[in-house]
């Protein structure tokens, strides 16, 4: 038996489990944690568990574009993740890392720390773990969650949306960083995380795409929520 197939029989029949991935920028932090509320299910960003454990290497010493070096200390740091979408939480050796994660030196470094297959293979195995526990069901947002951490979801989200619109949604963000130097990062780090070999960006074949780039936040939300509910009908 496969580690996600055991991971699915733990989970309560009724539970539903939902994988939302993606690009940067398509949305997929705020539409999770809106369909997580509304839904009354747990929620994972597992984006913020790859930046935790960039953050922990950067602080530590170990040289982030270093294959070797980050897949000997890939097992060093202890992450836990809060998974109330109302307040979600990550700490690093119990050190409450939320704000630091979200530094342009760790945005700079991520892509590097998840293309080691280390680290994938320990934070997939935290990814299982914390949704086979989840009672009443989980959205998870990433990039490989519908293709490897979860293959078996209940239902399967790919948002996209166009470079120009996802550099405007950040640039909203970062203040004094222009649009265009927005929209060149997102294209960098989309690629770096599409191309590496271990569990690359990618849409699994049986996730529904969903191109946000003309809709609202308010009209993906509706969108993911009606899609889940019916899924959960059909269970
Ligand atoms: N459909 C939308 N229309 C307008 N703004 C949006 C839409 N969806 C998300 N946003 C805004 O775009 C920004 C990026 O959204 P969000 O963080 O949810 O994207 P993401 O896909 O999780 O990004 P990343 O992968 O980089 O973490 C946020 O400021 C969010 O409020
Ligand atoms: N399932 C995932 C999720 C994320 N990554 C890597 O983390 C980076 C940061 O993700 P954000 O969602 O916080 O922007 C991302 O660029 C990937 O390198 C991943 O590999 N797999």
């Amino acid at each position: 038996m496969s580690d996600t197939v055991e991971t699915v029989a733990r989970t309560s029949p009724a539970a539903v489990i939902v994988a939302i991935d993606g690009p940067s920028g398509t949305g997929k932090s705020s539409t999770s944690k809106a369909v997580a509320a509304a839904l009354g299910l747990s929620y994972l960003d597992t984006g913020a568990q790859y930046r935790a454990i960039t953050w922990w290497m950067l602080g530590n010493g170990v040289d982030v574009d270093d294959p070797a070096a980050v897949a000997t200390a890939a097992a060093k740091p202890v992450i836990v993740s809060g998974t109330d979408p109302a307040a979600p939480t990550i700490t690093v050796d119990g050190v409450d890392a939320s704000g630091p994660i979200r530094t342009q030196e760790v945005t700079a470094g991520v892509s590097a720390v998840s293309a080691v297959p280390e680290v994938r293979t320990i934070i997939t195995e935290l990814q299982r773990s914390i949704a086979a526990s989840a009672e009443k069901g989980i959205v998870v947002e990433g990039r490989d969650i519908g293709t490897t951490v979860l293959p078996d979801a209940d239902l399967k989200i790919f948002l996209t949306a166009s470079p120009e619109a996802r550099a405007a949604r950040r640039s909203g963000e970062l203040k004094g960083v222009d649009a265009a130097t927005t929209r060149e990062a997102l294209i960098k780090r989309d690629t770096a995380d599409s191309n590496r070999k271990a569990s690359p960006l990618a849409k699994a074949a049986d996730a529904v795409e969903v191109d946000t780039t003309e809709l609202t936040l308010p009209q993906v939300i509706e969108c993911v929520v009606t899609l889940v509910e019916e899924k959960r009908a059909a269970k």
